[in-house]
């Protein structure tokens, strides 16, 4: 059904704007919309199988008529009117609507340009080993590939694992096989993983192997990098690395560093510090000190005074940060021989997972130790390095015959996660790649599920969509936990939050994930809009002072003025001695306009917010501009696609307020909840497998995100090929079904497909 009545009036899917539909998503949903025919109730399919369409809430006692379209040979553009922020045609009548058809949704494709399935029987062990037939035997099954990896003990062995090729069962396998079978003792055994949740889960599966005992498993030395060489240091100088030292809070290492930067007058607020910080460990993991590092730029120069001073201040107080734990380590061992050598003779069998994250001072580390006895064992996928920023490097993996000449390679190119759809769509993005080592994943089934890609026309709509998908299939016996919905920064997530937080379906997010009301830049705003209407809002006042430029110090006196004077605190800002006259004058002008803003939708008081009240310029000061990945203006784009749907501000506060307090409920409710949607940046999903992804915003701007395409066109592909990286790692995740949204308006803009998947959408594939 095409139509329904909304106040008595038609609305017809084929002559709404496309950015109404949401409205009238919403209105179905408050029960404000009618079938024409019978009056019932009915509301608005918006999800991803099908076009949108009207449908009834309660079965019809009457056979409904669809209010036809004509059929006639008019197709020039009627006559419209706005009304209600609907475009409806002028002459039109209650029942026929009298305008030429136009569809202006566009229908969700599925990829088809993939090779066909060739089933092929890889499963069995051809390798003839009673330790296999063990295994075999407790339900765990390798293949011919994983059946190597698992009997080379001896000797540098690279296992270059494709995506779900099954190396957590690699490595748990062949750590059993060495404490069980060949007797090796577990204390000579390091295990090495990319973090702490993996290593636990390691231990946790070692355990399902015959004759593993819990105290087998134990004396393995398992761990994070930081965590094993953190022991060690504390082990060799306890007191000069306690751990009441160690800078483990980002603020406190910020704190340093501005100190530092106030000697060279570094504007507190524009300066980069987050990035610095980012680059400063950067260097410290690829072993240069401040000596060792040939700026390239201004701004690097700056970072190296910082840098310098950072460390000076570190060693004066006898602090440390995290660098220092690898770096501390790598320098006990080439200053004492002796010690190095206990080490060396204590561990005689290495294994690293996720290899290629490894960084310099890691894999430094790594050879100091591992080069005597000579048994390595290196598990890693290139395709899957996406931790460039913290100073992971792939080329320690491509490159690992170099350091370790006599290596055994084994490919695990097997994928037992994903459909040969998923698996197929996924190799065609990833060998656009051009610095990789060359492997195909070859899947174990097909579905004939192939990805969709589908078109929300904003992140608002995108949300609705997958939502309405998710409530679907769970209908159809899907569980929450078999959906993750995956975005390449966790501002991306506000919509769908929101969404999920209005429903009553139960999902997780990050800890670290902030309210999208809670950003610095989203905050100051919604200050303005609060004290709009409550002009003795205390709080809003305090929060909003930074962006007139007025001291916050000063709110003392606009409180005392307030008493004494008997006005309102937001009426003190026309009165108040800044000492600067022309601030001051601003300042009278901004009181009407704050107040005025309570008249108006959202919206339109963002606008007048940046334009009148002139908070751009604060906006280039303190938002952040010159961050890479997050920037206050783009924050304040995301924020007016939060306020379309919201006609009066107190009904967007309350909304903000809510969704804030909602942010903290659901990471206290769910943080452990297994059965749970999850929300997750693309970054923190690696290693893990749903039945159903759904990757957001897969548009260019944002996967590829801006700052990589910027260096590409300024020469520089590494970003890109990390970024498409990013995608090979989100789409892999799916086991069954795909879906990848492309928005055709972004932050406000229009958006492109991303161009990773243009070989999926063209026929003839794309370049970078
Ligand atoms: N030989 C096998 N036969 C059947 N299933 C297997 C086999 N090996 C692994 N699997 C299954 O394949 C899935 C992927 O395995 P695993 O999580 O170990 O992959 P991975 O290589 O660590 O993946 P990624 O690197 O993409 O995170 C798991 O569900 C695992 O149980």
């Amino acid at each position: 059904m095409k139509t329904a009545l909304h106040n008595e009036q038609i609305i017809n899917l084929h002559m709404l704007n496309r950015e109404d539909y949401q409205q009238i998503f919403d209105y179905a949903k408050r029960g404000n919309l009618q079938c024409p025919d019978c009056l019932g109730s009915v509301k608005l399919y918006l999800g991803i199988e099908h076009e949108p369409y009207f449908y009834h809430t309660q079965p019809s006692n009457k056979s409904c008529q669809e209010a036809e379209i004509p059929n006639g040979s008019d197709l020039t553009e009627p006559e419209v009117i706005e009304r209600n922020g609907f475009i409806m045609p002028v002459s039109r009548s209650i029942t026929l609507v009298e305008a030429s058809p136009k569809t202006n949704f566009k229908k969700a494709v599925t990829v088809k340009n993939i090779p066909v399935f060739i089933n092929q029987e890889f499963n069995k062990n051809q390798v003839d080993s009673s330790y296999l037939t063990k295994l075999l035997e407790c339900g765990i099954r390798l293949d011919e590939k994983q059946a190597a990896a698992v009997l080379y003990t001896e000797g540098s062995l690279l296992v270059l694992a494709g995506a779900g090729s099954g190396k957590t069962r690699v490595l748990t396998a062949r750590t059993a096989y060495m404490v069980i079978e060949k007797e090796i003792d577990p204390q000579s055994i390091m295990l090495v993983t990319f973090t702490a949740k993996a290593a636990a889960e390691m231990k946790e599966r070692l355990l399902q192997y015959p004759f593993m005992t819990r105290s087998n498993v134990q004396k393995i030395v398992s761990g994070t990098f930081h965590s094993i060489f953190y022991r060690i240091l504390s082990f060799h100088s306890p007191q000069r690395w306690n751990n009441q030292k160690l800078l483990n809070k980002e603020w406190q290492r910020l704190q340093i560093l501005k100190n530092a930067g106030r000697e060279i007058h570094l504007d507190e607020k524009q300066f980069a510090y987050d990035l610095a910080i980012q680059q400063i460990s950067f260097w410290k993991n690829s072993l240069l000190t401040p000596d060792d590092i040939h700026t390239k730029d201004d701004w690097e120069e700056k970072v190296k005074y910082i840098y310098q001073k950072y460390e000076e201040e570190k060693s004066k107080k006898g602090l440390f940060d995290f660098d220092d734990m690898l770096l501390g380590c790598y320098e006990l061992f080439k200053n004492e021989p002796a010690i190095l050598e206990n080490y060396q003779n204590r561990f005689k069998y290495f294994l690293i997972d996720e290899f290629q994250d490894i960084n310099k001072v890691q894999f430094e580390l790594m050879k100091l130790l591992a080069t005597k006895a000579g048994n390595i064992c290196a598990v890693g996928d290139d395709d899957q390095s996406i931790y460039a920023f913290r100073g992971s490097n792939p080329s320690y993996l491509v490159d690992f015959e170099k350091e370790f000449p006599l290596t055994t390679v084994v490919k695990l190119e097997q994928n037992y996660r994903s459909s040969h759809e998923i698996t197929a769509s996924a190799n065609q993005v990833i060998i656009q790649n051009k610095k990789r080592r060359a492997k195909k994943m070859i899947a174990q089934y097909k579905n004939d599920n192939y990805p969709v890609l589908f078109y929300p026309y904003d992140e608002e709509e995108e949300a609705t969509m997958l939502i309405t998908d998710i409530q679907e299939k769970i209908k159809h016996g899907f569980m929450p936990e078999d959906f993750a919905i995956l975005y390449r920064t966790h501002s991306s997530s506000r919509a769908v939050f929101e969404r999920l937080a209005a429903s009553s379906l139960p999902f997780k997010l990050d800890q670290d994930a902030e309210s999208f009301y809670d950003r610095f830049i989203v905050r100051t705003f919604l200050a303005f809009m609060r004290m709009a209407i409550d002009e003795e809002n205390h709080s809003a006042l305090k929060e909003l002072l930074p962006s007139l430029f007025v001291k916050t110090s000063l709110l003392q006196d606009l409180k005392a003025d307030s008493i004494l004077n008997d006005r309102s605190l937001l009426e003190c800002l026309c009165h108040i001695k800044t000492g600067f006259a022309f601030q001051e004058g601003k300042l009278k002008k901004a009181v009407p306009i704050i107040r005025s803003l309570k008249e108006i939708p959202p919206l339109k008081a963002i606008e007048k917010i940046e334009q009148e009240i002139g908070l751009n310029d604060f906006i280039n000061k303190r938002g952040n501009e010159g961050n890479k990945l997050e920037k206050g203006s783009d924050d304040v784009r995301d924020l007016k696609v939060a306020a379309k749907n919201f006609t009066s501000i107190a009904d967007f506060l309350n909304h903000a307020d809510h969704m804030r307090a909602m942010n903290k409920e659901i990471k206290n409710l769910n943080k452990s909840n297994p059965r749970a949607i999850t929300l997750s940046t693309i970054h923190r999903s690696k290693g893990l497998e749903y039945k159903n992804v759904y990757i957001i915003g897969a548009v260019d701007g944002n996967l590829p995100h801006d700052h990589a395409l910027e260096e590409y066109r300024n020469g520089d592909a590494s970003s890109l090929e990390e970024e498409r990286r990013l995608m090979y790692v989100a789409m892999t995740r799916a086991k069954d079904y795909l879906y990848i949204s492309f928005l055709q308006k972004r932050r406000g803009r229009k958006a492109y497909p991303s161009r990773f998947l243009s070989s999926l959408i063209n026929k003839r594939g794309s370049g970078q």
